[in-house]
């Protein structure tokens, strides 16, 4: 975290105090307009649905996850681009979700946003310096003194302040998002929400804008909201990491802490899934299987159980750990109609070398083979994910739970039942 030489930003919040608090915030898009569609509000995309975090003053929080989980609908909703459908947003102990007009725009000029792409945001008609200065102008701020504030910017963002009269084309991609990083300072903000800044970067210009922001950071007194989909640049950035999946956070902790001991089985398999540089090291492709499932109907309890390796048995079935294991690949397999059925012996030694379960869980099992046999998918589908996964505590509620941490002593947010108390017992049990 940041401690250095704050220049001259609103100063009424120490470093470490909260600084921006979302609780609850929710976005839902409806699809269509008009009557018919605000009718029927079950066609709407919950493309963020009850979020909740807060961030530090002079902290960056990372928030990762795949494409389309929500985190630019999150980032835009926060800085009220988008209305928020439900939830506040407390800066500096005022609700943004309930700002309008004038203090709506004076107060946007404590928070800035950088895009990923740095071409289209720069007016390639205008010259860098102009550029710079719009936000000046815009806000009525440092009046008399714009040009001298814009090329001290350019300077301290890494470039040359004798570019002041260039025009973007004339810059490389790295020097540009340069260029927008003096822009988003010229108004002198507290906070900056970076969506996806460096992604269109080669690696070695990424490393050092991801340098120069984080000198900034120190210089400025910044506070981050740094988005990406990239955990390299996620743990290179971050102190602390909040991981989004199908418009919720699944996990939320001190960097060191979420990647070396994550919590969440979507996180386990986003971090097992990170390439490595020696691909005949890794066997670990593919760990993240199926699809994710649609915004607009997405799944009861935890949202990530449709695709989870962990899923959970449900209580009333007293399965041993293998046979549960055995259950549910073969749950999973017919979901996915991944394998042929080609004969009842080489169904059996596949999913159940050692016979199905006992009691009404091997009937259920047993109803659902003949099924499959019988080239009645969908009726297999339905008994085993009616029985085995709607029955799963991780179908029933919604899971939220603190576990202790290890490495360091921020607050570390699991929203998975493997951490419930009783839960942890019958597992650890087996
Ligand atoms: N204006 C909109 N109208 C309807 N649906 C939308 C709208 N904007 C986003 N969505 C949907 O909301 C969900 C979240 O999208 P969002 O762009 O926030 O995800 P993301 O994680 O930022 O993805 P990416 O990394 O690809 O930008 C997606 O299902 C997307 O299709």
């Amino acid at each position: 975290m940041s401690q250095g030489m704050v220049t001259g930003s609103d100063d009424d919040i120490d470093f470490g105090e909260t600084l921006l608090r979302v609780e609850g915030l929710t976005k839902y898009f409806s699809q269509g307009s008009g009557l018919i569609a605000s009718l029927f509000n079950d066609e709407e995309v919950k493309a963020v649905d009850d979020v909740s975090f807060d961030i530090a003053k002079g902290e960056t929080l990372g928030l990762v996850g795949e494409s389309g989980c929500g985190k630019s609908t999150l980032a835009r909703t926060v800085l009220r681009l988008l209305e928020p459908t439900d939830g506040a947003v407390w800066f500096k102990g005022d609700n943004l979700a309930e700002m309008s007009g004038e203090e709506l725009r004076s107060m946007r000029e404590n928070i800035q946003m950088i895009f990923q792409d740095p071409q289209s945001s720069l007016d390639p008609r205008m010259k860098v310096g102009p550029i710079v200065e719009e936000p000046m102008k815009a806000h009525g701020l440092y009046g008399g003194e714009r040009e001298q504030r814009a090329r001290m910017l350019l300077e301290k963002v890494g470039l040359d302040p004798q570019h002041y009269n260039r025009y973007p084309h004339q810059f490389s991609g790295g020097q540009r998002q340069r260029v927008n990083l003096a822009r988003a300072l010229a108004v002198n903000p507290d906070f900056i929400v970076c969506d996806e800044p460096t992604s269109a970067l080669d690696a070695s210009i990424q490393a050092q804008v991801l340098n120069t922001m984080r000198d900034l950071q120190d210089e400025f007194g910044l506070t981050y909201l740094f988005i990406s989909h990239d955990l390299s640049v996620i743990r290179h950035i971050s102190d602390r990491v909040a991981v989004m999946y199908l418009g919720q956070l699944v996990e939320l902790a001190e960097t060191e802490e979420l990647f070396e001991r994550p919590q969440h089985p979507y996180t386990e398999a986003l971090l097992q899934s990170i390439p490595v540089p020696d691909p005949r090291a890794s066997g670990q492709r593919g760990v993240l299987e199926g699809d994710v499932p649609s915004p607009i109907d997405p799944p009861s309890g935890c949202r990530f159980r449709t695709r989870c390796p962990r899923l959970i048995a449900p209580e009333e079935y007293d399965f041993s750990a293998t046979e549960w294991e055995r259950v549910r690949a073969f749950m999973r397999e017919t979901q996915r109609r991944t394998f042929e059925a080609d004969g009842e012996a080489s169904l059996r030694n596949e999913f159940f070398p050692d016979g199905t379960p006992e009691g009404e869980a091997g009937s259920l099992v047993e109803q659902s083979i003949d099924e499959v046999l019988n080239d009645d998918w969908d009726a297999a589908e339905e008994r085993l994910t009616g029985a085995f996964a709607e029955e799963s505590i991780c179908a029933q509620e919604i899971p939220s739970y603190e576990v202790e941490p290890v490495h360091g002593d921020g607050v570390h947010f699991a929203a998975c039942h493997l951490h419930n108390d009783d839960v942890r017992g019958s597992v650890d049990a087996d």
